[in-house]
C-alpha cells in the first residue's frame, strides 16, 4: 500500500480534503502519514478506520522523502520552502498540492480530472509527477462549462466574479461574521421597533461600517458585510489583479491549450470582487461562442459535461432556490443558470454559475488525483 504524507490536514481546506477522503472510502487504499509543521511528536488523527500514529516533522526532508505521494494544503510558503529541497534530495514521488506556487511550472498539471483527464494521462504516460489544483473561480467556472470549453465552442470569456469570504482563509470567514454581528447590533433597538425609520436605520449602518471600532483587520480595512471589495490579491499586469490574470492563464494551462494571451489560446478575463458569502464562489459569465448555438442544445452540452453541472431553467423561482451559495453550500453540485443570449447577438451568451470553493475550488480535484494515481 502507497505511503501518502498529509501535510496541512487540519487546515480549512486540508479538512474538507479529510472529511472528503473519509467520505469516499480513500483511507482503505493508502497508508497515512500524518505530518505539522507545529505539533511534530503530537498524536496523529485516526481518520478513516486507521490509526495514525504520531505527527511528523513537515519540515523534515529525510522523513517526507519516505513517502510515496505527498498531499499538502499547509500553503504557498510550505511549498517554495519543502518542495525544491525534497526533489534536490532526489526524492522522485507525486506531489500533489492545493498552494498556487507551483501551477505554472513547465513540470506541473493544473488538475481537474472533470475537464482535463486527457492532459493529467498524457503527463502521466511522460513520468509526471507534480500535481497542483487550481484556483477556485477557475475550477469552479470549467465545472461548469467544461463541455463547451470540449466541444471547441468558445471564442472568449468574460467573468465577473462573486467570491466568498472562505478564498481569503478561515479568519476572514471569521471576521465576516463579526461584521455581520456588529452591524446587526448597532440598530437592533430600531430593528425591533416595526415603525423605526429605515434611514435612520440605514445611517447608523453606513457610520457603523466605518467607524474605526468595526472589526477589519483581516480584510485589510474595508467592510464586506453589508459592502463587497472589489480587489482580490495583488495587482498583476495590464491593470489586472492577480485573482483576474489567474482566469486566462491556468484555464488555458488546465485546457492544454497554449498560453494565455498567445495565438490559440483562449481569452478569460474580468473583474475578481469579494462579497459577502461564507465558502461559495459565484461567477456571472458572458461568452462569445465561436458560432450561434441554440440555448437549449448549449443547456444540454452543460448538462452531460460531468455529473455534478446542473442546469437551472432560466426562470426566476428557480434562480432564486438554485443558484445561490445558500443552496450550493457545502455540495459538489456546480448549478449553471441564467443561460440566455444576450443582446450583443445570437453568439453572446450569458450565464450565471456557483460552486463550492473549499470543495471542488479546492479539495476534491486532489482527492481525485490522488485516486488517479492509486487506482
Ligand atoms: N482558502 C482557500 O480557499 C484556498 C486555499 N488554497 C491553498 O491552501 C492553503 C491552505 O489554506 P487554508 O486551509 O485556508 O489555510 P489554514 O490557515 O486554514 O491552514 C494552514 C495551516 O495552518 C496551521 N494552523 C495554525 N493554526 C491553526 C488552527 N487554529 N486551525 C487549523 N490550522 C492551523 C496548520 O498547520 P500545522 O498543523 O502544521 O500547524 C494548517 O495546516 C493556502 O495557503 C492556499 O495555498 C487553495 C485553494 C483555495
Ligand atoms: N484567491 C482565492 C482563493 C485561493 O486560495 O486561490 P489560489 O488557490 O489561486 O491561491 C480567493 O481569494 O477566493
Amino acid at each position: 500500500m502507497k505511503k501518502v504524507g498529509l501535510v496541512g490536514w487540519r487546515g480549512m481546506v486540508g479538512s474538507v480534503l479529510m472529511q472528503r477522503m473519509v467520505e469516499e472510502g480513500d483511507f482503505a487504499h493508502i497508508d497515512p502519514v500524518y505530518f505539522s509543521t507545529s505539533s511534530a511528536g503530537s498524536k496523529a488523527p485516526s481518520l478513516g478506520g486507521k490509526e495514525g500514529g504520531v505527527l511528523h516533522d513537515a519540515m523534515s526532508v529525510e522523513t517526507l522523502k519516505q513517502m510515496d505521494i505527498i498531499v499538502t494544503c499547509q500553503g504557498g510558503d510550505y511549498t517554495k520552502e519543502i518542495f525544491p529541497k525534497l526533489r534536490a534530495a532526489g526524492w522522485n514521488g507525486h506531489w500533489i498540492d492545493a498552494a498556487s506556487t507551483l501551477r505554472m511550472d513547465k513540470e506541473a498539471v493544473i488538475v481537474l480530472d472533470p475537464a482535463n483527464l486527457h492532459v493529467i494521462k498524457d503527463a502521466l504516460a511522460k513520468g509526471g509527477k507534480n500535481w497542483i489544483g487550481g484556483n477556485c473561480t477557475v475550477s469552479l467556472m470549467l465545472m461548469g462549462l467544461g463541455g463547451l470549453f470540449r466541444q471547441g465552442l468558445i471564442e472568449w470569456v468574460s467573468a465577473m466574479t462573486y467570491q466568498a469570504a472562505s478564498g481569503a482563509g478561515a479568519q476572514n470567514m471569521r471576521e465576516l461574521l463579526e461584521q455581520m454581528g456588529a452591524l446587526h447590533e448597532a440598530v437592533k433597538t430600531e430593528l425591533s421597533n416595526p415603525a423605526s425609520a429605515i434611514l435612520d436605520i440605514d445611517r447608523k449602518v453606513a457610520e457603523t461600517m466605518r467607524s474605526p471600532a468595526f472589526p477589519t483587520k483581516n480584510f485589510r480595512n474595508t467592510a464586506l458585510a453589508g459592502s463587497l471589495i472589489p480587489w482580490i490579491d495583488v495587482a498583476y499586469e495590464h491593470g489586472q489583479s492577480k485573482e483576474e490574470w489567474k482566469g486566462g492563464a491556468e484555464c488555458n494551462k488546465i485546457l492544454g491549450l497554449p498560453p494565455f494571451r498567445s495565438p490559440g489560446s483562449i481569452p478569460v478575463d474580468g473583474l475578481c470582487v469579494r462579497i459577502g458569502a461564507m465558502r461559495c464562489h459565484s461567477q456571472g459569465l458572458t461568452i462569445k461562442l465561436k458560432k450561434d448555438v441554440p440555448v437549449d442544445e448549449i443547456a444540454d452540452i452543460i448538462a452531460k459535461s460531468n455529473q455534478w453541472a446542473k442546469v437551472v431553467p432560466n426562470e426566476r423561482e428557480l434562480s432564486e432556490r438554485e443558484l445561490t451559495p445558500a443552496a450550493v453550500t457545502g455540495t459538489l453540485t456546480v448549478p449553471v443558470g441564467r443561460l440566455h443570449k444576450l443582446a450583443m447577438g445570437p453568439q453572446y451568451l450569458g450565464a450565471f454559475t456557483v460552486g463550492d470553493q473549499l470543495l471542488w475550488g479546492a479539495s476534491e480535484p486532489l482527492r481525485r488525483m490522488l485516486r488517479i494515481l492509486l487506482d
